[in-house]
C-alpha cells in the first residue's frame, strides 16, 4: 500500500506523492502521475468552482444534483491505494461572511462523505485561514465522531518566526508559530487519533529545536513545494542542508513526502519533460514527468541515508509499542527473556571490566595466588554474570570462589547444567533461594547483581540488595555501587493516543517500557532518584521524593507534554558505568528500552514558564510504586495514588 509504513526498508526509494490540480479526468491524472514515478496523488475530488449556494435547485424535485464525478472512474483499490482527497482550499469555516461559512460547512461535509464513500485512506484539510479556527475545528470534530477509518490531515505551514519576519499570507494576526494553530485545532478535537498533520515545508525553516517538536506530533505527510528547492550547478533541483536533514528525518519517521507546485528548474531533460502535457505521451521513450527531477532528488536523499544498524532493524517492530515492565521479583522470567539478555555482550563486557577493577583493588599482585575472593552473583539468572566474573578473575590472575544465588527454580536448572558443562564445579556453588532469605555460609568480598529496570530502581534492586547486604563484608564491594534515574518531558502523541484508546484511568497511571521513536524530547534529562550500595545508614529508607523543574529552551516555542521519558545510569565500579540515559548511554547495549510515565491530561509548556514535576517512590509492605504530578504551568491530578493502578510486587 503506498501509504503504508516502510521504515527501514532501504531496497527502493521511499513512497512519494504529488499534489495535483483538479482534473475531471481522474483516470488520466492517475496514470500520468503513477507512470511518472509517483506512488499516490493528493488531488481535489470536486471542481474548485463548486459552491453549494450557487447550485440551481433541481426543478424535477429529485433532490441533490451531483457535485462530483462518478466513483466508477477508478477501481476501489485505485481510489484507496493511490488517491488522497484534497478538500477544497476555498473552504473557510471561520469567515466573517456567513454565506461563505455556510457553503464551507456544506462542502466540507459533502467532500469528506464522498471521500469516505470512495474508501480513501486520507483527506488533506486546508490550512485554517485565520488565527481563529474554532468553527472549522468544531465541524471537523463532528465529522470525526462518525468517520470510517479515514485519516484527516490538517495542512499546517511549517513556520515559526519572530513578529517582524512573519508571513502574513499564511497565518492570521497574532500567530507567529503555526504549531499553536495545530494545537488549538487538536485540543478542540480532543486529540482525536484520526486527526493528523500535513506539514507544508517552506523555503525558510524554523530552528532545529523548534522543528524537533513536530516529531512527537502525528505528522503523516510533509508537502515540499518546488519553490523550496535550490538549483545545483547542473541546473537540477536540490535542497539546502537544513532541508536535507529535515527530509531525512521525515523518512526515518515514516512521514510520507509529497511534491507540490510547478516545475521551476530546468535540468537538461526539460525539453523532453515539457512535451509531457498529454497522457498519450507517457509511455513514449524518454518521456519524463515534469516533476521527475524533484522525485529523483528525494530518492537520492533516501538512498544516501545510512542503513539502520542490525540491532535497530531488529527493534523496528518495538518502536513506540507500549510494554508492561518486567516484574522479575514477583514473576519468574521465561527462557526467551534470559536469552535476549544474554545476547547483550555490551552489558557483560562492562560487568567484566568492573569485576576486574574491583579484584585488582582488593587483591594486590603479591597475594594474587594465595587470596581467594568470595564473589556472590545475586540474581544469577542462567549464569552470564558468573561467566563474566570468572573471565575477570582469569584476566587479572586472581582466584575466585563464586556463589550463584537465584530464586527462579527454572533458571537454576540451567545454571546446574552450565556449571557441569563448563567444569566449574570446584569454583561455583549454586544456591536456589531468594537473596533476601538466604543464610549465607560465609561473607562476600564482592556482591554482583543486575536487578535494574529501565528506571534503575523500578525492578526493586534496592529492596533485594538491602536483603543481600547482610552477607557482604563490612568493607565489601557492591557491583553496581549506585544507580540513578533520569526523566525528561516529551511530546508523544502516538503513545498518548494508544493509552487513551483503553478508555480507563489505569492505563494513564501505569509506566511503560517502550522503544521511543516518534517523540520530541523537550528539555535535557534531569536526575530523579539515586540508590547507593551497600547502604550502611539505617535511617535511609527506599522511599524517595523529588521535585524537578525543567526549562524549555527559548527557541522551541510552545509544545505539548504527553508524559516523561525515563532512563537510568548505573555506576558498576569506579569509572565503569552502564546505562541508557541518552547523553551517556552505553554504546550497542540493548537490554533496556526507556520507560514512559504518561500524563492523564497533556500539558502545554512554553519557554517562559518552568515545567515543574514531582515524583515519589512509595514503599508498602507488599509493593513499591511511583506517584507523579505536575504543578507548573498548571496543576495535574496526582497519578497512581496509593499505587491504585500500577505497582511492583515485593
Ligand atoms: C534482570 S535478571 C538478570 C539475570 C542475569 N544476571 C543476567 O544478566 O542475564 C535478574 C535475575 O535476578 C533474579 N532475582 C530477582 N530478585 C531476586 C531475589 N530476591 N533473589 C534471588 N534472585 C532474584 C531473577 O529471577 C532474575 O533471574
Amino acid at each position: 500500500m503506498p501509504l503504508g509504513e516502510r521504515a527501514g526498508d532501504k531496497s527502493e526509494s521511499r513512497y512519494c506523492g504529488v499534489e495535483t490540480e483538479f482534473n475531471d479526468d481522474m483516470p488520466h491524472l492517475l496514470s500520468f502521475n503513477i507512470h511518472g514515478g509517483f506512488d499516490f496523488l493528493v488531488a481535489p475530488l470536486i471542481d474548485p468552482s463548486y459552491r453549494p449556494s450557487l447550485m440551481e435547485q433541481d426543478s424535477s424535485g429529485s433532490g441533490a444534483l451531483p457535485f462530483a464525478g462518478s466513483d466508477l472512474v477508478l477501481s476501489p483499490s485505485q481510489w484507496s491505494s493511490h488517491v488522497v482527497g484534497k478538500i477544497s482550499s476555498w473552504i473557510d469555516l471561520d469567515s466573517e461572511d456567513e454565506t461563505l461559512r455556510k457553503d464551507s460547512e456544506i462542502a466540507l461535509k459533502q467532500e469528506i462523505a464522498w471521500a469516505s464513500h470512495l474508501s480513501l485512506q486520507a483527506c488533506l484539510l486546508p490550512t485554517p485561514k485565520g488565527s481563529s479556527c474554532a468553527n472549522y475545528a468544531k465541524c471537523v470534530n463532528q465529522i470525526l465522531q462518525n468517520l470510517n477509518s479515514m485519516q484527516l490531515w490538517l495542512r499546517i505551514p511549517l513556520e515559526k518566526s519572530d513578529d517582524e519576519t512573519r508571513n502574513p499570507d499564511h497565518m492570521g494576526e497574532g500567530h507567529t508559530d503555526t504549531w499553536e494553530l495545530w494545537n488549538s485545532f487538536r485540543l478542540i478535537c480532543e486529540h482525536h487519533s484520526q486527526l493528523s498533520v500535513a506539514l507544508d515545508v517552506q523555503s525558510t525553516l524554523p530552528s532545529p529545536t523548534s522543528l524537533g517538536r513536530w516529531f512527537g506530533e502525528p505528522v503523516r505527510t510533509a508537502i515540499i513545494d518546488t519553490n523550496s528547492f535550490l538549483t545545483n550547478a547542473q541546473h537540477y533541483p536540490c535542497l539546502s542542508r537544513s532541508h536535507q536533514r529535515l527530509t531525512t528525518a521525515f523518512f526515518s519517521h515514516s512521514i510520507q513526502v509529497v511534491i507540490s507546485g510547478k516545475p521551476v528548474h530546468n535540468p537538461p531533460m526539460a525539453s523532453l519533460e515539457s512535451s509531457a502535457s498529454s497522457a498519450d505521451n507517457h509511455t513514449e521513450g524518454g518521456w519524463r514527468h515534469p516533476l521527475k527531477s524533484y522525485l529523483d532528488y528525494l530518492a537520492y536523499l533516501y538512498q544516501k541515508m545510512d542503513p539502520l544498524p542490525e540491532q535497530e532493524r531488529f527493534e523496528l517492530g518495538y518502536r513506540d509499542y507500549l510494554q508492561s515492565p518486567l516484574q522479575p521479583l514477583m514473576d519468574n522470567l521465561e527462557a526467551q527473556t534470559y536469552e535476549t539478555f544474554e545476547k547483550d555482550t555490551a552489558k557483560y563486557i562492562q560487568y567484566q571490566r568492573a569485576v576486574s577493577k574491583a579484584l585488582l583493588d582488593r587483591v594486590p599482585d603479591d597475594k594474587a595466588s594465595t587470596v581467594i575472593t568470595v564473589l556472590m552473583v545475586v540474581g544469577a539468572g542462567r549464569g552470564p554474570l558468573v561467566r563474566a566474573s570468572l573471565q575477570a578473575a582469569e584476566e587479572t590472575g586472581r582466584r575466585l570462589k563464586v556463589y550463584a544465588v537465584e530464586k527462579n527454580p527454572n533458571a537454576v536448572v540451567t545454571l546446574h547444567s552450565l556449571v557441569k558443562l563448563e567444569g566449574w564445579e570446584k569454583l561455583v556453588t549454586i544456591v536456589s533461594n531468594d537473596m533476601r532469605q538466604w543464610d549465607a555460609p560465609e561473607e562476600a568480598d564482592i556482591l554482583v547483581s543486575e536487578l535494574l529496570g529501565s528506571f534503575g530502581d523500578n525492578e526493586l534492586s534496592p529492596e533485594c540488595l538491602d536483603g543481600a547486604q547482610r552477607f557482604l563484608k563490612e568493607d565489601g564491594i557492591s557491583i553496581p555501587s549506585s544507580y540513578t534515574s533520569f526523566i525528561q518531558p516529551v511530546t508523544a502523541s502516538k503513545l498518548y493516543n494508544d493509552i487513551k484508546s483503553h478508555k480507563d484511568l489505569v492505563h494513564f497511571e501505569t509506566s511503560y517500557v517502550v522503544k521511543l521513536h516518534r517523540i520530541a524530547r523537550l528539555a535535557p534529562t534531569q536526575t530523579v532518584f539515586t540508590f547507593i550500595h551497600p547502604e550502611h545508614s539505617a535511617k535511609n529508607s527506599n522511599q524517595r521524593y523529588k521535585k524537578i523543574r525543567f526549562d524549555i529552551p527559548p527557541d522551541t516555542g510552545s509544545a505539548m507534554v504527553h508524559g516523561f521519558a525515563g532512563y537510568f545510569d548505573a555506576t558498576l565500579y569506579k569509572d565503569v558505568h552502564l546505562g541508557i540515559e541518552p547523553s551517556t548511554a552505553t554504546p550497542n547495549m540493548f537490554s533496556w528500552f526507556p520507560i514512559f510515565f504518561p500524563l492523564r491530561t497533556p500539558v502545554c509548556v512554553t519557554p517562559n514558564t518552568p515545567l515543574e514535576v514531582h515524583f515519589w517512590r512509595c514503599c508498602g509492605s507488599t509493593k513499591v510504586w511511583y506517584e507523579w504530578c505536575v504543578t507548573s504551568p498548571s496543576a495535574s491530578p496526582m497519578h497512581n495514588s496509593n499505587g491504585r493502578s500500577h505497582w511492583v510486587g515485593l
